[in-house]
């Protein structure tokens, strides 16, 4: 029945028809070997800062969750997975924030895994996000969803990692273990899911769900049981064989960096408790967030200011910088902040923000062609190195903006 000459593989079912795959895994394989041969090699782009998504498909029973949860003896891709991306971090500078969240689509309702509680998720951007700073926090997350799990559903495990190191990246791994495809009861959401990603036009609350989650890079797994008849995995051959020559471009949801908030909220409180150094509140905030950036190394280290403008990088918008001026003039300062369409060139900025402030009367107005703010009095309130930092702030939502 399976002809595999490599790297692709033929198989032929009872109609004599040719099905072409990138490979295929018999009976005896073990995940490891699965892992080490389908998997790797997409962490490694992920690492590079790409999104991909695994998806397994397959009748009930023939393996799907075994493949990507595994057990304790065995572990699946995706704990393989996490061991990997630990492994790789700590052989690599930088800074790191790794997060997660583990969904579930259940009777057209969106469960959380992580909250315990069965709350319903309106829309991907409010999906509870774990950040973990180690395997096995991430892995203990898989194992208590998975208890929590409803029979016939579909679950989604999504990891985020965002680096600091030469550059600044958000790069995302989605694992679905679909719901078995014999399942009645999932059969009509499976079925629109598989037509969503074909047409890639989602529909529906679920498909909108998985869309918005979903990455443009798919890499499909199908576990076939030995004994089980052509009745099912032909349609689901021919939903891999169509899926090769489909350009999926689902439409992504942009989220803002956890990264550089976190990092801009340490900088802001690093200030706040020089002001006021007895204050543990501030402390223990400082210490918490500090906490969940991971470390690697010391070497190739961004400063924060660097690492605001790459920020403009995940937005894809890479020929914007923004430089801040301050001139005294007089008793005048003044705040330019300069937009500057390509760095690289020096063409000349079209937006602009200018704030200038009266050193005695701390009076001063601000114009801007990117807000509505044209001519706003501003009074400085506070030193002019505390305005500093709140005007850096501001360059960050200049950025955003873009
Ligand atoms: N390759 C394998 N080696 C050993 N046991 C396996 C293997 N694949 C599956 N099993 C066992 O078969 C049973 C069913 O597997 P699993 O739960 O992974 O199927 P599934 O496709 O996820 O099913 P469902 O559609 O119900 O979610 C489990 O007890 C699992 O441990």
């Amino acid at each position: 029945m399976w002809e595999i000459p490599s790297p692709t593989v033929l198989l032929s079912v009872c109609d004599n028809k040719h099905y072409s795959f990138d490979k295929a895994f018999g009976v005896n394989c073990l995940t490891q070997k699965i892992f080490n041969e389908a998997i790797v090699p997409i962490i490694m782009k992920v690492m590079r800062g790409e999104k991909l998504s695994v998806l397994a498909f397959g009748l009930k029973n023939s393996g799907k969750t075994f493949t990507i949860s595994g057990t304790k003896v065995y572990p699946g891709i995706l704990p393989l997975a996490i061991d990997y991306l630990f492994e790789y971090i700590s052989g690599n500078a930088g800074e790191y924030l790794i997060s997660c969240s583990y969904t579930e689509l259940y009777r057209d309702t969106i469960f959380n895994l992580i909250s315990g509680e069965v709350t319903e998720i309106k829309s991907s951007q409010n999906q509870r996000k774990e950040i973990c700073t180690s395997a096995k926090q991430l892995k203990n997350i898989m194992s208590i969803g998975n208890t929590r799990k409803h029979e016939n559903s579909h679950s989604i495990f999504t990891i985020v990692i965002e680096s600091l190191g030469h550059n600044l990246s958000v790069s995302s791994l989605s694992f679905f273990d679909m719901a078995g495809l014999d399942c009645l009861e999932a059969a009509k959401s499976t079925e629109s899911i598989k037509a969503m990603i074909l047409q890639n036009k989602p529909k529906g609350k679920i498909e909108k769900f998985v869309a918005s989650i979903l990455n443009s890079q798919l890499v499909v797994l199908a576990t076939i049981p030995v004994d089980s008849d052509n009745l099912y995995f032909t349609p689901l051959f021919r939903f891999m064989e169509r899926l090769r020559c489909v350009d999926i471009q689902l439409q992504q949801v942009r989220s803002n960096s956890m990264l550089i908030e976190i990092k801009q909220r340490l900088e802001l409180l690093k200030n706040e408790i020089k002001e006021s150094p007895e204050n543990e509140c501030l402390i223990a905030e400082y210490e918490s967030l500090e906490s969940m950036i991971i470390i690697s190394g010391d070497s190739s280290r961004m400063s924060f200011e660097e690492s605001i403008a790459q920020e403009s990088a995940i937005k894809n918008i890479e020929h914007f910088d923004v430089k801040l001026n301050h001139q005294v003039n007089e008793n005048q300062h003044m705040f330019d902040f300069d937009i500057i369409k390509d760095p690289a060139v020096g063409l000349p900025h079209d937006e602009w923000l200018r704030l200038i402030i009266d050193q005695d009367s701390k009076i001063g107005s601000l114009r801007s062609s990117l807000t509505n703010a044209n001519d706003e009095n501003f009074t400085l309130k506070g030193d002019l190195e505390r305005l500093k930092i709140e005007l850096n702030d501001l360059k960050y939502k200049i950025l955003s903006a873009l």
